[in-house]
């Protein structure tokens, strides 16, 4: 290994996404341009590079309360067909233009209805624009649909989910604010999904602790935590750096449960203060099965491949360490293990071989 992976040559890597928002990955000038289409008169400004500041400025908060409320102007213009089939188009791009060959973007359907769109209808729309945006662009994308946590509509979406799982959804998630809405107020619809023998993910261990992740994996079923930073607060590490695992801790560990893990957003929300600070470096260490995501590419300015290379200047990471977390994503993807083998095997260890030889 002669030098540290620069982000020019992270860019090329294959890498893969399984933590991703759709609407909290779209290009401000796709805002601007929805906005004057679709008469949505409440942006702060209609400047592109304004919008860009803003919106990472604004999500810089420290809480994810106040975080979350910056979607309420990609939500606010992703209302039409027209509108959600270009945002889905132009995440697809974006995500192969990152070197992204495989990606699971989540996206909640009840809040893409007020312009009188059916259910059936936004999940249609954007299957429709994940095939037009990956076209021949070598990336495959898979659609999450996430149910608001605050709200009732879980089980509907759950419905949804298992009804369109053969054309393109892949999985389900509850996310929105987290203190306050535990995930067993979605048993129904969790239960549902496992009776179902379908695939989900839970955000826990975020904007709240412990009692959320284990609510989500001993309650729940969840196959794979959003963020589960929190987990951290079951380790205790000595003076000498040897870490003792808690019951929590060490299950999600023995069962290889996957953590979706998204630097930059935790920085924003206060889930974590500083990068070097960040659990994922313990857990890295420790061999949880960490996987490294975006969260939203809009609100923090980021792609796969800048988390990848702002951990590699925090932690001093090489090749291999950015090949173990994709493979580790590529495992935990909810597509069948063959397609991930194929995916392993194919396309992300021949890629890495490829930079690491080049290096
Ligand atoms: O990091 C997050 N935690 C909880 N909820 C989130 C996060 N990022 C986005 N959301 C919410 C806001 C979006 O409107 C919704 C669906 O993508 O999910
Ligand atoms: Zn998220």
């Amino acid at each position: 290994m002669t030098h540290q992976p620069t982000l020019d040559e992270i860019r090329k890597a294959p890498k893969v996404l399984l933590h991703d928002h759709l609407d909290g990955g779209v290009r401000p000038e796709t805002v601007i341009d929805l906005a004057r289409e679709t008469g949505y008169d409440g942006l702060p400004t209609g400047d592109v590079e304004e919008l860009r500041a803003w919106f990472r400025e604004a999500s810089d908060s420290g809480s994810l309360e106040r975080y979350l409320e910056t979607f309420a102007h990609t939500v606010g213009v992703m209302q039409t067909r027209a509108a959600l089939v270009r945002v889905a188009a132009e995440c697809a791009e974006d995500l192969a233009d990152d070197g992204v060959v495989y990606a699971e973007v989540r996206y909640a359907p009840e809040l893409h209805t007020s312009g009188g769109l059916s259910l059936d209808q936004v999940v249609e729309a954007v299957l429709e624009g994940f095939r037009q945006g990956s076209e021949g662009r070598g990336i495959r994308v898979g659609a999450l649909l996430t149910a608001m946590r605050h709200q009732a509509r879980s089980m509907e979406i759950a419905e949804l989910a298992v009804r369109y799982r053969d054309v393109g959804v892949v999985g389900f998630d509850i996310a929105g604010a987290e203190a306050g809405y535990p995930p067993t107020r979605h048993l129904d619809a969790f239960e549902y999904l496992q009776r179902e023998n379908a695939h989900f993910t839970i955000h826990a261990g975020e904007g709240f602790g412990l009692p959320s992740i284990w609510q989500a994996i001993q309650w729940c079923g969840a196959d794979r935590l959003g963020h589960g930073v929190r987990i951290i607060d079951d380790i205790q590490v000595a003076e000498d750096g040897t870490a003792k695992l808690g019951r929590l801790a060490a299950y999600v560990r023995d069962k290889r449960i996957p953590l979706e893990m998204c630097p930059t957003s935790n920085l924003q929300t206060g889930a974590a203060t500083s990068l070097a600070e960040h659990p994922i470096g313990l857990l890295r260490r420790l061999y949880f099965r960490v996987t490294v995501n975006t969260d939203n590419r809009l609100m923090s300015d980021t792609s796969v491949s800048r988390e990848f290379a702002r951990l590699v200047e925090t932690f001093g990471y090489g090749w291999d360490d950015l090949q173990w977390f994709t493979v580790n994503a590529m495992k935990s993807a909810f597509i069948p293990f063959d397609e991930r083998l194929a995916l392993i095997n194919g396309v992300i260890k021949p890629g890495f071989a490829q930079l690491k030889w080049q290096a």
